[in-house]
């Protein structure tokens, strides 16, 4: 039995995670879960797998579920210190890290220094502290396995391979709802229609992270500490079916790719197992009914952000903090109706602009920068 914590259990990847338990219910047993305010969905998850403690983020709806479990024995915390509690639980052999935003970085790092191993969902920790959270892992000999389904994706191809130098990371992107279109079609476009991605389901800030394709850029930071490679050396692939869901070039020229359905309960379920592959019942693959894939080139033109991740991760220091921080609150006013599609770019490069860099951060600096970034992005837009 492995003893796991979900970090974000009420969100889409979460959710899926609890399948994957579900799905090999022999061989986890859930010790932690976490929300940020969903508590009606967390008082079943409760009830359903019996964990020790749970966290919720908000505290009055924290205060409401202690209320509601007074006969109950799991334990009901609070804030960031709850969140860290469920990260860092006595017995724990993994932590899944499936909330969204800079708030996974430090029940992340707490984590590591209790040696519990991770699966990551939450890209944003790694964007903003790869650096600090990599090496970490590495003196504490933690394992960092991946989620997200492109990461996992590399992950496997390289299993095997670890002696071989990579040329190339292939990482595909689907392109997003509004592939193909200029600048001026998506100028005026609502969250509606960018919440509405072509191939994933998914939680909100990352549907609009793939709609400005964002995502790659964080997800080609994402790669980057992961791997240990160079950002020149990963390329972004507009794959619009997400069947290939990221590939490996080695220096002989041989590319080795992951593909499958678009389901992330493979992903997750590879993290939970690794390095085992155990059988599930989930959807397989068939060729003959996809028929063909398509690739394309990413239009750097249209969907700016992209060149900011770039920008961003080749000034380094506190710089992919900063970006991340910016869109994570310009994410949040435009899903709210505050502005425009195209000011969650404008309003990135302006504070990217205006950003004092620290060269080589501590975790305090990377905390600043982000807190910084956010409120600024906030003023820019009062
Ligand atoms: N969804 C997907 O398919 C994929 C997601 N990812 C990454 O995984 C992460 C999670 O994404 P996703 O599941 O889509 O997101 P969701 O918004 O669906 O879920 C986020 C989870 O985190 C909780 N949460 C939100 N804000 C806070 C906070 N401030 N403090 C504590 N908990 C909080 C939410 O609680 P509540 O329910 O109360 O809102 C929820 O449980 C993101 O980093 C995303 O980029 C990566 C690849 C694929
Ligand atoms: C499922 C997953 O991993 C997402 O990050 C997905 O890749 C988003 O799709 P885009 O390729 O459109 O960003
Ligand atoms: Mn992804």
């Amino acid at each position: 039995m492995k003893n796991i914590s979900i970090l974000g259990s009420t969100g889409s990847i979460g959710l899926q995670t609890i399948d994957v338990v579900r799905e090999y219910k022999h061989k986890f047993n859930i010790l932690g879960l976490s929300t940020n305010q969903n508590i009606d969905l967390l008082e079943k998850q409760i009830h359903e797998f019996k964990p020790k403690a749970v966290c919720v983020m908000k505290e009055e709806k924290a205060k409401i579920l202690k209320e509601r479990l007074i006969n109950n024995n799991t334990k009901v915390y609070t804030g960031i210190n709850g969140l860290i509690e469920i990260a860092t639980l006595e017995n724990l052999d993994l932590m899944v890290n499936a909330v969204v935003g800079t708030i996974g970085i430090q029940p992340t790092i707490s984590a590591i220094n209790k040696q519990i191993d991770i699966a990551l969902a939450n890209k944003e920790t790694l964007v903003s502290a790869g650096f600090l959270i990599m090496k970490l892992a590495r003196e504490k000999g933690v394992k960092i396995l991946p989620i997200d389904s492109e990461h996992s994706a590399i992950f496997q191809c390289i299993q095997g391979n670890q002696n071989n130098t990579i040329s190339r990371i292939l990482l595909t992107a689907s392109g997003g709802p509004f592939r193909g279109k200029q600048k001026e079609d998506i100028a005026h476009i609502t969250p509606k229609e960018a919440l509405n991605h072509p191939t994933w389901s998914m939680g909100e800030k990352i549907s609009i992270d793939s709609a400005t394709l964002i995502n790659k850029g964080l997800e080609v930071i994402e790669a980057k500490w992961l791997f240990g490679i160079e950002v020149e050396k990963i390329e972004v692939v507009i794959h619009p079916q997400s069947i290939i869901h990221s590939a490996v070039e080695y220096e002989d020229g041989a590319i080795i790719a992951q593909l499958g359905e678009k389901d992330m309960r493979v992903p997750i379920a590879y993290a939970l197992n690794f390095p085992y592959r155990e059988k599930n019942s989930f959807l397989k693959l068939d060729f003959i009914t996809i028929g063909k894939l398509t690739f394309e080139k990413p239009d750097f033109k249209t969907f700016e952000g992209l060149n900011l991740a770039f920008e961003a991760i080749k000034m380094g220091g506190t710089t992919p903090a900063v970006f991340n921080a910016a869109n994570e609150k310009a994410v949040e006013l435009f899903l709210s109706g505050d502005i425009s599609f195209l000011d969650i770019i404008r309003l990135i490069e302006k504070t990217m602009v205006s950003h004092k860099k620290i060269a080589q951060p501590t975790l305090e600096d990377i905390l600043n920068s982000d807190k910084w970034a956010k409120n600024y992005v906030t003023k820019l837009v009062k």
